[in-house]
């Protein structure tokens, strides 16, 4: 590979900007009564270093992540799309902070987006109980017309 090209990482402002990126993106989060809950039991400094590490890694800085994948790392969270939607914003602010130009901003968004699917979860489909299922099925299955105890039928006594 071509060692004077700059990587994504670089363009980022490199390391003493990604750090502060990171740092902010997550303060912001944990100022976000929406998004502070699916942070309590985390230790947030560990996250922070491993969130620097990956994102270093993501943007082919001199980083390698050797950590949980996403979908593991993520698992049970409860995290929806609105949750990592609020996280880009999170970090655009934090970029924007610092100065990054947009075009650069996407370039790094656009290496996120794909993990969007890892990250969240979806609500689980609830069982369909209607009050048209119970009446429709139940009554009629358990008696014909001539059983009904309501209507005796003319051979009783
Ligand atoms: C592209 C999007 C994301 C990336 C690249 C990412 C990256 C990471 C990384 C590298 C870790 C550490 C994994 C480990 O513990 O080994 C992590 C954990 C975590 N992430 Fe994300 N994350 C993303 C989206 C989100 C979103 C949207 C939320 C919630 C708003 C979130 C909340 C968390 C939490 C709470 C943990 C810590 C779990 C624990 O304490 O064990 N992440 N993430």
């Amino acid at each position: 590979s071509d060692k004077t090209k700059s990587t994504l990482y670089d363009d980022l402002g490199g390391k003493p900007v990604m750090d502060k990126v990171i740092a902010d993106m997550l303060d912001l989060a944990l100022a976000d009564p929406r998004m502070a809950p699916i942070f309590v039991d985390s230790d947030m400094e560990r996250l922070e270093k491993l969130i620097i590490i990956h994102t270093c890694h993501i943007a082919d800085g001199p980083c390698d992540y050797d950590g949980q994948d996403m979908r593991r790392a993520h698992d049970g969270l409860g995290i929806r799309t609105l949750h990592f939607n609020t996280l880009v914003e999170n970090l655009q602010q934090a970029m924007d902070d610092q100065d990054i130009p947009f075009r650069t901003q996407n370039r790094f968004l656009a290496r996120l987006a794909p993990m969007h699917d890892d990250v969240t979860e979806r609500s689980p489909v609830p069982p369909r109980t209607t009050k048209a299922d119970s009446y429709s099925v139940a009554p009629i299955t358990r008696m014909g017309p001539d059983q009904d105890p309501e209507t005796p039928s003319e051979a009783s006594p």
